[in-house]
């Protein structure tokens, strides 16, 4: 059914209301009375609800990580048609990552914006999988438990119409999206969220939502974690405060739609691939819920940064976000790392990133205006990947701009900026068709190609000197 047809639904109030914190155990009624007292499941619950649990870790996880809320709805899930494989809008929904259809390059690339295309594209058919990252280990060991695995996928989508009569989820991992361009409206089955540019959404391993969108054409990236869940990051020394406040996370109130929906239809991404099942009604039927299984937005604007206030240019952990983490305390699945605006005060130092190779593999976005190590060719809606060990950094415009102003640089603000990083441990594979799409910008290269060299032997001579008659004055 297209947009004209279907029933629309309710606008988002300009006022949503939020319940907040990160992690807590929440509860919402959309009716009062609706959640059942001292237990979970009665033999009746209020108002002839259905009680139905999800869970976003096994039952027997340890206490702190364990996640589940139990929903309260007019008709449970399990009431639809069975589930048919979808057919494929797009081949650039990658499930298995293979040497046919992906690759692994230590070259740096960088994709220009994507534009949103003019035939009607909802949020589904607007996602297509850019890069996919598998610890190859696991891969081999545990091929039958897929959704076990270590895996991350970076996917961009473009959108112009809302997703009519139709609600997604995906039962592979969460969900973090990052809009750059036009309001998310997302209905959830635990309420409603209004989601902007520079605020992140991270909807949950099975949540079902659906996505509108009231500014019309909208783009931005997903990362979607396998396994495991995202965690505020340890503050270490910066103390108790500081970075992204637990209590800026917006957890929707109970919002539901009881009418019935001849050909509703869920859409399930389940080991890669999409399914859809028919029912005759909307799955936004949860009219009470309780439990710390939710989806959640953020801020970005909120958010605390901290940096060095003397010398020397800081690692861009200091800035992260949201971690979901590995096993191996430190290393991260994902890192979500954010360079918001903020001053920049460092003495006698070179402000903008250092040049560098790392360990992990850096997928870069910008949401709004420019990045600070780049100087030209990093756009808004662009993104970029520097792989294990792949060098990068500030191009040649940004370094000589930067040596010009000299070491007497007055404190500066970099304003109208928000970039952002996800940071893995995997090393990406990334798609054909992503190597290939005319967003590539083959002349990514070109930018480091004028660093010129600086030394010379008359400099090392007039420097050695400097130095000396300096010790020599001193005395
Ligand atoms: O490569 C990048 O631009 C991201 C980045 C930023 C920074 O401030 C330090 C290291 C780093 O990888
Ligand atoms: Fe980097």
């Amino acid at each position: 059914m297209d947009t004209a047809t279907a029933p629309a639904r309710p606008e988002f109030s300009a006022d949503l209301e939020y319940q907040s914190g990160f992690g807590n155990q929440f509860s919402s009624e959309a009716i009062a009375g609706a959640l059942p007292h001292g237990q979970n499941s009665p033999l009746l619950c209020p108002y002839g609800l259905y009680a139905e649990q999800i869970s976003g870790t096994s039952f027997t996880s340890p206490r702190k990580h364990n996640q589940r809320s139990w929903l309260y709805r007019v008709k449970p899930s399990v009431t639809h048609e069975p589930f048919k494989a979808r057919v494929p809008t797009h081949g650039k929904l990658v499930s298995e990552f293979n040497d046919s259809n992906s690759s692994a390059t230590p070259t740096q690339l960088r994709w220009k914006p994507v534009e949103v295309p003019e035939s009607p594209t909802d949020f589904i058919d607007g996602l297509y999988t850019l890069l996919n990252e598998v610890n190859e280990d696991e891969f081999d060991e545990l091929q039958h438990a897929p959704h076990r695995l270590k895996i991350l996928h970076y996917s961009r989508y473009t959108a112009n119409k809302l997703m009519a009569n139709c609600a997604f989820c995906s039962a592979d991992g969460d969900f973090l999206i990052v809009p750059q361009e036009g309001r998310l409206w997302i209905t959830t089955e635990c309420g409603r969220l209004q989601v902007s540019p520079s605020e992140v959404v991270v909807l949950p391993q099975g949540m079902r939502f659906a996505i509108d969108l009231p500014d019309g054409p909208s783009r931005g990236y997903v990362a979607e974690i396998f396994g495991t869940h995202f965690q505020l990051p340890d503050l270490g020394p910066i103390g108790a405060n500081g970075l992204a406040a637990p209590r800026d996370f917006l957890v929707p109130v109970a919002w539901f739609e009881s009418c019935s929906h001849p050909g509703f239809t869920i859409v399930q991404k389940f080991g890669g691939q999409l399914f859809t099942a028919k029912q005759d009604f909307s799955p936004f039927n949860v009219v009470a819920w309780h439990g710390n299984y939710v989806p959640y937005k953020y801020d970005l604007s909120k958010f605390c940064p901290y940096n060095t206030v003397l010398i020397d240019h800081s690692d861009p952990s200091i800035n992260t976000v949201l971690t979901a983490p590995t096993n191996t305390p430190g290393v991260a699945l994902l890192d979500f790392v954010i360079f918001p605006p903020r001053w920049l005060v460092a003495e006698n130092t070179f402000r903008p990133p250092y040049y560098h190779r790392n360990c992990m593999s850096e997928f870069m976005g910008l949401i709004l205006g420019g990045y600070e190590a780049k100087a030209d060719g990093f756009l808004p809606g662009g993104a970029s990947l520097h792989s294990c060990m792949t060098p990068h950094g500030p191009d040649t415009k940004t370094f000589e701009a930067t040596i010009a102003r000299g070491s007497d640089a007055r404190p500066q603000r970099i304003a109208n900026t928000m970039a952002f990083m996800f940071e893995s441990c995997l090393i990406p594979r990334v798609c054909s068709w992503a190597l290939e799409s005319p967003y590539m910008d083959h002349d990514y290269y070109q930018c480091w190609i004028g660093l010129k060299s600086h030394f010379t032997y008359e400099l090392v001579n007039q420097q050695n000197q400097e130095l000396h008659n300096g010790g020599v004055d001193k005395k």
